[in-house]
């Protein structure tokens, strides 16, 4: 598969000497769903920073879409959605900060209006598009930046803890948004139920930001003790089924867990 994030060997210290990152290697192919989950502290969104060419590691490289290993190169290519969503919304009013990213890369004004109009009604917008970001309570904003970042249809979206505020209806709206991406999605998230909802792919962050395991996203959820080890506990179906059901038949999420319920009990 081609890579379209190859990253080698990532080292990150923080000036105050934390190493973030411990010689991670992650090779992030075209179209993959992946999760990169951790505890709180692991180095998650340092990595998902010095993927996306945010921070620059202290040793090892980033190489974008086999092209180049200066981020801003493919800067239009890369949907980053960091941690904290007023790190985006810097514009007087929502609107003109979901046409940030259009406007730069050059899409014509009426493709922008039709995609901004089109996640502004999904995402429950409408009504706030002429209000001042620092007005909006916390999901809402959250939403507003989810919107900035889908708003130029990237070939790849980094998403750090894309639900973090939002409720539950909002959270099936942006779930649908990502499912449906046509593009490579990575998901950063301490969520083992989110992984299991979003990936095939789930990597784990260790201890001090070194990957402790990559691989198919059922070998990794069903395996309770590599997660316990690091400080994660699996999804809440499997938590529910292990022990019951054989390793390659326990559902992953609550719907596959009913799903499973309800054939079995009707
Ligand atoms: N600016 C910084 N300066 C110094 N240390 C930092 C800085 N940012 C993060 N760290 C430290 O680097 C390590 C990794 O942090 P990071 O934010 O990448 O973790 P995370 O897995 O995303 O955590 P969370 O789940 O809490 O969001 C932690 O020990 C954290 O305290």
């Amino acid at each position: 598969m081609e890579p379209v994030i190859d990253a080698r060997a990532l080292t990150h210290e923080y000036p105050d000497g934390t190493t973030a990152l411990r010689d991670v290697t992650l090779s992030i192919g075209r179209g993959e769903r992946i999760a990169v989950v951790g505890a709180n502290g692991s180095g998650k969104s340092t990595l998902q920073l010095a993927l996306g060419g945010l921070v620059e590691p202290s040793a090892g490289t980033v190489r974008y879409f086999d092209q180049t290993t200066d981020a801003d190169r493919v800067r239009d290519r890369l949907g980053v959605l960091l941690q904290d969503p007023d790190d985006y919304l810097f514009n007087t009013t929502v609107r003109e900060d979901i046409e940030y990213g259009p406007a730069q890369l050059g899409m014509s004004r009426r493709a922008a209006d039709e995609r901004i109009a089109r996640l502004a009604a999904h995402l429950g917008l409408r009504d706030l598009l002429d209000r001042p970001p620092f007005r909006l309570s916390g999901g809402e904003k959250q939403r507003a930046a989810v919107a900035s970042v889908l708003a130029f249809d990237p070939d790849v979206l980094l998403l750090d803890e894309p639900f973090g505020a939002v409720d539950a209806h909002y959270r099936e709206r942006v779930r649908e948004l990502v499912t449906d991406h046509e593009g490579t999605v990575v998901v950063f998230t301490p969520s083992l139920d989110l992984a299991a909802e979003l990936a095939e792919r789930v990597v784990v962050v260790g201890e001090s930001g070194s990957i402790a395991a990559d691989g198919p996203a059922r070998e990794i959820l069903t395996d309770s003790d590599l997660l316990r080890a690091n400080g994660l506990r699996p999804p809440a179906a499997v938590q529910l089924f292990e022990g019951i059901l054989d390793g390659d038949e326990i559902p992953l999420t609550v719907a596959a867990a009913r799903r499973h319920l309800v054939d079995e009990l009707g």
